[in-house]
């Protein structure tokens, strides 16, 4: 199937925080790419992808990085497609530093990013989701069902001492 969302990142290293972008679109059935690009490593790789995203099918970018989290800006300066940028948690700054890289945009060329870590990298799949579903019925009900699964599961364990 033609994959609709392109998930990036800056490293290797940077996959098991943004694993959790794929495991929401595969619970959702929306296909994706998966692909190291790095702004600072492989900075034409970076503008070829950029360049080609559009005409590739992609409909959303997701791009993680962390430190000098520069790949997210980058590559929405180069495509008109929205990105959603996942703040990696660094090691020497906790993340703060891919955050405050990735959120302070320039007027004119926007990013929308998520927060640090996990849940950042698990929501931009969501959100991603969540844009296709605008013009997909099937996949808005998934998504419905998906959110009214979690919202029972709360209500079905409100005893915070009990085992899930
Ligand atoms: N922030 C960027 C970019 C970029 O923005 O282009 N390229 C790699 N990196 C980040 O460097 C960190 C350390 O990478 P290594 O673990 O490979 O040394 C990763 O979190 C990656 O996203």
């Amino acid at each position: 199937m033609q994959a609709k969302v392109a998930v990036i990142m800056g490293s290797k290293s940077d996959w098991p925080t943004m694993e959790g972008a794929a495991e929401i679109m595969d619970l959702l059935q929306v296909p994706y790419e998966v692909e190291v690009v790095s702004a600072h490593r492989t900075p034409d790789r970076l503008m070829s992808f950029s360049a080609e995203a559009v005409g590739r099918g992609f409909q959303v970018i997701i791009a993680g990085a962390g430190g000098a989290a520069h790949l997210p800006g980058m590559v929405a300066s180069k495509t008109r497609l929205p990105v959603l940028g996942v703040p990696v948690q660094s090691r020497a700054l906790n993340g703060m530093d891919s955050l405050l890289s990735i959120a302070q945009m320039p007027k004119g060329v926007a990013v929308g990013t998520l927060a640090i870590g996990e849940a950042g990298a698990f929501n931009a799949g969501l959100l991603a989701c969540q844009i296709l579903a605008n013009n997909d019925p099937a996949l808005a009900e998934r998504l419905e069902a998906f959110r009214q699964q979690q919202t029972d599961t709360v209500l079905a364990n409100p005893d915070p001492r009990a085992q899930a």
